[in-house]
């Protein structure tokens, strides 16, 4: 096979096997069985070593990077991560949305969302190309973890557009994948994890990415920080964008009209909460016109446009 036809083969696998991953893994509705993709992956190994020229740094066999690093290196936030404001009670969602209707008026609607019970994470993008991911940090300075984060297969290599953004979002290791990991630990001697957070900020604190990639990690993804540059006007609507750019966003998100309907939503979930495959600690509720929260503005440390709702911890049965 010539260079030039190499090179649109190359092209032709990586868009296959970026749907097929996107399918399986932000989706979960694979379209093809495990075989093809396995197939089309080795065909991609094989080209690249015959043309190394051709093999690129977002390329579908570049997920799992070489090198061990021996330290993690700081990297700035292009924008803070901001903490959130807690609310305990109904008494304290009333009062958040009595002062959400005096900074931005009586005409407010919220989005409700289920609080990961992981690590924040910022993901940059410059021309649709994933190129920088960190941890939350001190909220302006974090810890470079590209490396960890690519093993994530939710986590797109390369966007359906090519933007120039930065997103949040919570990576997270699921119930299963914690239950199995402990297991394995404890067959060895090892201390398990106390809890699905702390397996995932251990995963992602690996500074040999093989091992993180063994810890099947996944993210959801939740706000866009330079939000003013997409031209969306809501926070639904800038959700429905990161959906459309590839993104694995979760699907429970619900747009409420009122605090009353926010406090049932709060009610529906701590019944629900057990039947999930992940960790829940609370929910997220935004302001969802970006006009509002901007009238509202933040504090030091939180915005006055987003509260985070905890569920009373559990009591822990011994
Ligand atoms: N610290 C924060 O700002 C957030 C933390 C989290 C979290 N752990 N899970 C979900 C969301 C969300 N959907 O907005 C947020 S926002």
């Amino acid at each position: 096979m010539d260079l030039q036809l190499a090179e649109k083969r190359v092209k032709d696998l990586h868009n296959l096997l970026n749907q097929y991953n996107y399918e399986y893994h932000v989706l979960d509705q694979p379209s093809v069985p495990d075989a093809e993709y396995d197939r089309l992956m080795r065909d991609l190994i094989e080209l690249e070593g015959q043309f190394p020229e051709l093999k690129t740094e977002d390329s579908p066999t570049q997920r799992v990077g070489g090198e061990i690093l021996d330290m993690f290196e700081k990297v700035e936030h292009q924008s803070q991560m901001l903490s959130l404001g807690n609310a305990f009670s109904e008494q304290d969602l009333r009062d958040f949305d009595r002062r959400v209707r005096q900074g931005a008026g009586e005409n407010v609607s919220y989005v409700c969302e289920l609080k990961i019970d992981g690590l924040a994470v910022s993901l940059r993008y410059e021309d649709g190309l994933f190129t920088l991911g960190a941890t939350r940090g001190d909220g302006s300075i974090g810890e470079n973890i590209t490396a960890n984060l690519k093993t994530i297969r939710s986590i797109p290599l390369r966007l359906k557009e090519s933007v120039t953004m930065e997103v949040r979002g919570e990576a997270f290791m699921p119930r299963r994948s914690f239950e199995k990991l402990n297991k394995a630990k404890e067959e060895n001697g090892e201390e398990p994890f106390a809890n699905p957070r702390n397996a995932a900020a251990g995963s992602l604190r690996q500074l040999d990415p093989r091992l993180a990639a063994k810890r099947n990690l996944d993210i959801f993804v939740y706000g866009i920080a330079n939000v003013g540059d997409t031209g969306v006007v809501s926070h639904s609507e800038g959700l429905d964008y990161l959906d459309s750019l590839g993104f694995k966003t979760n699907k429970e998100r619900k747009r409420c009209e009122s605090i009353e309907k926010v406090i049932e939503y709060v009610q529906g979930w701590t019944d629900k909460r057990p039947n999930l495959s992940y960790d829940i600690d609370g929910i997220v509720i935004k302001v969802d016109s970006l006009e509002s929260q901007e009238q509202l503005g933040t504090t030091a440390k939180s915005p006055r446009w987003a509260i985070a709702y905890k569920f009373p911890a559990e009591e822990v049965v011994t």
